[in-house]
């Protein structure tokens, strides 16, 4: 991570009050964070990070995005943490007769953004070392929540390895990129990827799983 911690402050953007107040229950009272809700979707979620950094320059080490999200079978059990490695665009590109391509390929920059590497590490570590499930691995930023078996195998197959999927990540991302500020995205799963099944939510335990993980962020980040 770039800067010192000790003189700086971290942004942690959730997409809702309630997943805010779950992050900030876990950050329990550590000054060195701000929390905000910045609304549900890409556009919100970069909108507001780009206002909070042009605003403050110089003022964040980093910027959080914050969750609950969908989680892959295989990859990410639903009450599991996800530690992004890196941040997907997964719908940012062209359908085609061969199937979607992605805006890199058709020549337009990138749908992927890069997370602190070092800070996703040291985090997954220790929440594996408390006995936390945790996976990482790249999760998705989608403008639509996936509700079929069909598409969740769609996007399995077009990013190997995915483990989760959400809606806010990447306009994070993209803000933090533009204003060279590390990025992390920190997701506790409230669902399968799939087959829409709102009765099979945990968004309850999700939140306590996402309250755990900030607690954990802050002894990292120590
Ligand atoms: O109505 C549905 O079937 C449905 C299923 C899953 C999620 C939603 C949402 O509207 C939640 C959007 C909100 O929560 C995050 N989130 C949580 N699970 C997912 C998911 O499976 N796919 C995408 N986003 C998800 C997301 O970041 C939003 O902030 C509705």
């Amino acid at each position: 991570m770039k800067g010192n911690l000790m003189d700086k402050f971290i942004l942690i953007l959730t997409a809702v009050e309630a997943e805010k107040d779950a992050v900030v229950r876990g950050l329990r009272g550590d000054e060195r964070f701000e929390a905000h809700a910045a609304g549900v979707g890409p556009a919100a979620a970069a909108v507001t990070a780009a206002a909070a950094l042009a605003s403050n320059p110089g003022h964040y080490s980093l910027v959080v995005s914050a969750g609950i999200a969908g989680g892959f079978a295989g990859v990410a059990p639903v009450g599991s943490v996800v530690i992004a490695s890196e941040s997907i665009a997964a719908d940012l590109g062209a359908e085609t007769t061969d199937g979607f391509v992605p805006v890199d390929e058709l020549g337009f920059g990138s749908n992927r953004l890069p997370v602190d590497g070092d800070v996703a590490a040291r985090l997954t570590e220790r929440l594996r070392d408390d006995n936390i499930p945790v996976a990482f691995g790249p999760v998705l930023t989608l403008s639509t929540v996936t509700g079929t078996a069909m598409t969740a195998a769609a996007l399995a197959e077009r990013y190997p390895g995915v483990a989760a999927e959400a809606m806010e990540g990447f306009g994070i991302a993209a803000a933090a990129d533009r204003f060279g500020v590390p990025f992390l995205e920190i997701r506790a799963v409230s669902n399968a990827v799939g087959p829409r099944d709102r009765s099979a939510w945990r968004i309850g335990d999700a939140l306590a799983a996402l309250e755990s993980a900030c607690s954990t962020l802050t002894e990292v980040l120590k």
